[in-house]
């Protein structure tokens, strides 16, 4: 994937970067205004050691202990969305998908995968929260109180399109380890380019008819989840902080 294929200057008026950009979907607007986080998220010396199989035990084990909180919130974040979806049509893909993230990821992966790891029921039922994971989950329940489709979708959009950059770099041979090598699958492949093909479409569908506001309160609430996703693999790499992502995703309300 290219991660910039447009070459004027962003512009936060999205009329006007628009006019000349290459690509002038509104998601490759937020997705560009996010950089050079987003950029940093999909590189993370961390996703790569997952694609490549090499993520230490121990590190591993801290971030889907993370990672399980985290989807929690993020399945009722896709409650949200079925809630607030403008048509039926809409809807379906976020049910269909709400469905496998509770029955595939939640059922089967998180609790192999843990299982695997040497992790305890308590890291599964009551773990402590990482800073970071406690920032994530007050984003999403944000976006999740506000039933503000728009705002929803920037949410689900950076989740779901930022592990698709990391995954899609993923190289041959796959990891031997399933942790590694299923966490890859499950962030890979036809239907989920699709189901992410499907978020970016909403954002573009509805983007261009909100106002001027509208649209910035979209930009902060995607540029904070861009910041959460760079703080979490920090997090999972052991705490190391990435070097500051630029004005663009301080992770400050504008
Ligand atoms: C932190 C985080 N961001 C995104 C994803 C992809 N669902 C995830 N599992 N965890």
């Amino acid at each position: 994937m290219s991660q910039d294929s447009r070459q004027v200057p962003w512009s936060d008026s999205y009329d006007e970067w628009r006019a000349d950009a290459a690509d002038p979907a509104f998601s490759e607007w937020l997705r560009s205004g996010s950089e050079p986080g987003w950029t940093a998220v999909v590189t993370h010396p961390f996703a790569a050691s997952i694609t490549r199989g090499l993520t230490p035990r121990e590190d591993m084990r801290r971030y889907l202990v993370q990672d399980f909180q985290f989807v929690d919130a993020f399945t009722a974040l896709l409650g949200a969305a079925v809630a607030s979806a403008d048509s039926f049509e809409s809807r379906v893909p976020f049910g269909r998908f709400l469905g496998e993230t509770a029955t595939t990821e939640e059922k089967t992966y998180f609790h192999r995968a843990l299982a695997a790891l040497g992790a305890s029921e308590a890291d599964l039922t009551a773990p402590a929260l990482e800073p970071v994971t406690v920032d994530f989950r007050a984003l999403m329940d944000e976006a999740r109180r506000s039933l503000d489709y728009p705002v929803i979708l920037a949410v689900l959009c950076v989740a779901e399109w930022s592990y698709l950059g990391w995954a899609s770099l993923a190289e041959e041979p796959p990891p031997g380890d399933f942790v590694h090598r299923e966490w890859v699958e499950l962030h890979e492949g036809p239907a989920f380019r699709a189901w992410v093909a499907f978020l970016r479409g909403e954002l573009d569908r509805l983007g261009p008819a909100l106002d001027a506001r509208e649209r910035a309160r979209v930009l902060d609430v995607f540029r904070r989840a861009v910041r959460l996703e760079l703080r979490f693999f920090d997090m999972a790499a052991g705490g190391q902080a990435s070097p500051p992502a630029g004005p663009d995703v301080s992770g400050a309300p504008s």
